[in-house]
């Protein structure tokens, strides 16, 4: 990339900065190997004609996008395993898709979830039949939870496997319209597979849901088989290649085994044998949480890459009236948009990658038949999922605002980005869902903190602020944790006392909670915020670097304490020991850090290291020709084909003569 002939802002900003930027990409890829194995990787993919589009995607019918899509996808899945044999390495697909997709793949449930539950729900032997096919692409899936009446409650879902003993088979039924799955991606017309989530039957008993493997198209003809209603749900806001789909079924028959069976077990006679807990079951969704987290990170460092190289690039109005017009990066209102936006892509990796260790560990631990962690892992994976994914959300927004109006040119891709963000905040569990169901366990932890009992890591904050609610607030980092922690505590002790009056006052305990879910959902975000904030913290400062990276990974942590203390002053001034002038305090180092990042924005977004073929944006590219590619992806439009389009003839000139009359 530095051979490139760049715009001289960018050329300009790249010099003042102060770190080494390949020193802070190989910490963000996990060391210098890992750098060059990810770049010889993207070369490779990126250097694969077939693999690069001639017309941008946007222009192609709803059926084309698709097709081409799918025709990408095979392409791409062809040089990895190529790939893969040759160089023994794992890529990372989904950071090379948005480059080949600029959205999503069809096969992104596939590998994101199918083969995920194969080996998460599936026995030996059931992984043994399923997983070789499904990981060389000899049968294609999806994960069809989801219904068109239930998508946050998964135990009201109503479609049915009812066990015929006589057969040994389920038969599966979508009786009301209500049943029928919506939603899974690749189902509309990709895959001939799917997981099915359905409610089990067994002699008129129900057994909850359960998950089943369910081949749904012939694998030569790739019709649906009989018994099965399959099609595509039709455009939606983003993900507009991921071919989500809606399915049902009719006296549908599959065989006994084919129920993932390495929870509960439904044996030949008919008899259930429940597993060791039936949210294991829920598992798939856990794992996918902790990767949104890690989703965010990326989606977020997108969009900061896009938004600071045009901030550096474009001029627009003085500061000084004398003096010319400056780059729009130094106005300090929108340094405040974009620099929340790099600090938190940091943050929401730190997050990631501790959520994933304790992900992991609870995988050990079950293995073993010890799910103590569970709990904590789901609580805590809920939160972290629901408030990373709105950030992320609100971020890249700010950032194509902040890009004024040709953000919200797609050719800027912020769009693009922006619709696939956003849906983080709703697939794999709903935010206000997901936020509740923490909620459910900081409420118990709270009655576990009054009763004296010792509390897992996570919450054990709860248990020092009962202690002592009075603690001296500090305008250090470790203080604003501390607070984080207070108004954490406070808004948790808040939400139970509501939960108690309204039982005092009469309320059965679900009433009660319903009425105080607004500061239950509130408590779970200030959880959040606090486990964001103390993680992020501490990874940094653990963090081993060159003396000149560290001080402006510590910027950008602080910058991120001291935003949201900014942010939710109003909570800090109600639950922690913190006063007005504290608050002028942070401001006035809010400001500090601001100009401490500035002369580094540039830098630090390089350091994502996202290849122009990934950030598809004429706003971002490395070398900073804004304006020609505008005008040069203008250029590519159908209607730039034609002198005169055929309209004028039909419809305008008809128009202006009926006019004339
Ligand atoms: C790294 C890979 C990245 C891959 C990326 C792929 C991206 C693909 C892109 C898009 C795909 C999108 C896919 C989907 O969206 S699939 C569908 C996802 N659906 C949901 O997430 C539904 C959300 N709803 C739920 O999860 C549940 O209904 C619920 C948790 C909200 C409630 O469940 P319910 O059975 O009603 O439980 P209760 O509320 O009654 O709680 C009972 C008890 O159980 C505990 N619990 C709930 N869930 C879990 C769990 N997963 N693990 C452990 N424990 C769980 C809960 O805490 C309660 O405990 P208690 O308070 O002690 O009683
Ligand atoms: C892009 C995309 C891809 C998807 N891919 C898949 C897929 O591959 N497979 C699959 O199975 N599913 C998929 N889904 C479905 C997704 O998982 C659900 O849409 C999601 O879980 C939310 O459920 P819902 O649509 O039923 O929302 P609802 O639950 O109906 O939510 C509507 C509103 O009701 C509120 N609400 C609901 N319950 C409660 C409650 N208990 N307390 C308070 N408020 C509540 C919510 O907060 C929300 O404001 C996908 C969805 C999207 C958008």
């Amino acid at each position: 990339m530095a051979n490139v002939k760049c715009n001289p802002d960018l050329v300009r900003e790249r010099a003042k900065c102060s770190f080494d930027v390949n020193e802070l990409i190989h910490l963000i890829d996990g060391g210098e190997n890992a750098t060059k194995e990810k770049r010889h990787f993207e070369e490779t993919i990126f250097s694969v004609k077939e693999l690069q589009d001639a017309v941008p995607e946007e222009y192609l019918s709803h059926k084309d996008r698709y097709e081409n899509a799918v025709r990408k996808a095979t392409i791409l899945r062809d040089v990895c395993r190529e790939y893969m044999k040759k160089y023994n390495y794992k890529p990372n697909r989904f950071r090379v898709g948005h480059g080949v997709f600029k959205d999503v793949s069809p096969f992104l449930l596939h590998d994101g979830m199918f083969v995920a539950t194969i080996i998460g729900q599936g026995t030996p032997e059931q992984q043994a039949e399923w997983l070789p096919k499904a990981e060389n692409m000899q049968i294609i899936g999806t994960y069809a939870q989801t219904e068109l009446g239930h998508g946050s409650f998964i135990r009201g879902l109503e479609t049915r496997a009812t066990y015929d003993p006589k057969t040994e088979e389920f038969i599966l039924n979508n009786a009301t319209l209500s049943s029928f799955k919506w939603w899974p991606g690749g189902l509309g017309s990709t895959v001939n597979h799917c997981i099915v989530v359905a409610q089990l039957f067994i002699n008129g008993k129900s057994y909850g849901i359960q998950p089943f493997i369910v081949q749904i198209r012939d694998l030569n003809t790739h019709k649906p088989l009989p018994g099965v209603k399959v099609g595509e749900i039709g455009p939606k806001m983003g993900f507009q290649t991921a071919n989500n789909g809606f399915l049902g079924f009719e006296n549908f028959r599959i065989p006994r085994m084919n129920m993932l069976m390495k929870n509960a077990q439904v044996l030949k006679d008919g008899t259930f044998v429940k597993g060791m807990n039936e949210k294991l079951t829920y598992g798939t969704m856990v794992m996918v949480r902790v990767g949104i987290v890690g989703d965010c990170s990326l989606n977020t460092s997108l969009a900061a890459t896009i938004a600071v190289r045009y901030s550096a690039v474009r001029h627009q109005s003085k500061i000084k009236a004398k003096e010319p017009e400056v780059q729009i990066l130094d106005y300090v209102t929108q340094q405040h948009k974009l620099f929340i936006a790099i600090a938190s892509s940091h943050v929401f990796r730190n997050v990631y990658s501790w959520l994933s260790k304790s992900y992991l560990n609870v995988m050990k631990d079950l293995a073993q038949g010890k799910q103590d962690h569970l709990p904590e892992l789901h609580a805590t994976a809920c939160c972290l999922k629901a408030v990373c994914s709105r950030d992320a959300g609100s971020v890249v927004e700010e950032c194509r605002l902040a890009c004024g109006g040709h953000g919200y040119m797609t050719s800027s891709n912020l769009p693009l980005v922006y619709g696939f963000t956003i849906a983080t905040v709703t697939y794999e569990g709903e935010q206000t869902v997901l936020l509740l169901q923490t909620a459910r366990y900081l409420v118990k932890a709270w009655l576990a903190a009054l009763q004296g009992k010792v509390l897992a890591p996570s919450v054990s904050y709860l248990s020092d602020w009962l202690k002592n609610d009075n603690v001296r607030w500090q305008n250090t980092p470790e203080g604003i944790v501390k607070g984080f922690q207070h108004v954490a505590a406070g808004k948790v002790k808040a939400a139970y006392d509501t939960i108690q009056k309204y039982i005092k006052l009469g309320k059965d305990y679900e009433d009660a909670w319903n009425l105080a879910s607004v500061q239950l959902m509130k408590a779970s975000e200030a959880h959040s915020r606090s486990i964001l904030c103390e993680v992020s913290w501490g990874e940094v400062i653990r963090t081993s670097a060159s003396p000149n990276l560290l001080q402006v990974l510590k910027q950008l942590a602080q910058l991120y304490l001291v935003y949201w203390t900014l942010e939710t002053s109003g909570d800090f001034l109600v639950y922690s020991n913190i006063s007005k002038d504290d608050i002028a305090i942070l401001r006035e180092k809010y400001e500090e850090l601001l100009a401490a990042i500035r002369p580094n924005a540039v830098g630090l977004v390089d350091a994502f290291d996202l290849r122009d073929e990934i950030l598809h944006s004429t706003l971002g590219s490395y070398d900073g020709r804004v304006y020609e590619r505008l005008m040069e992806e203008a250029l590519k439009s159908p209607l730039n084909q034609e002198s005169v389009n055929a309209s004028f003839h039909k419809y305008l000139k008809p128009l202006m003569e009926k006019a004339k009359l």
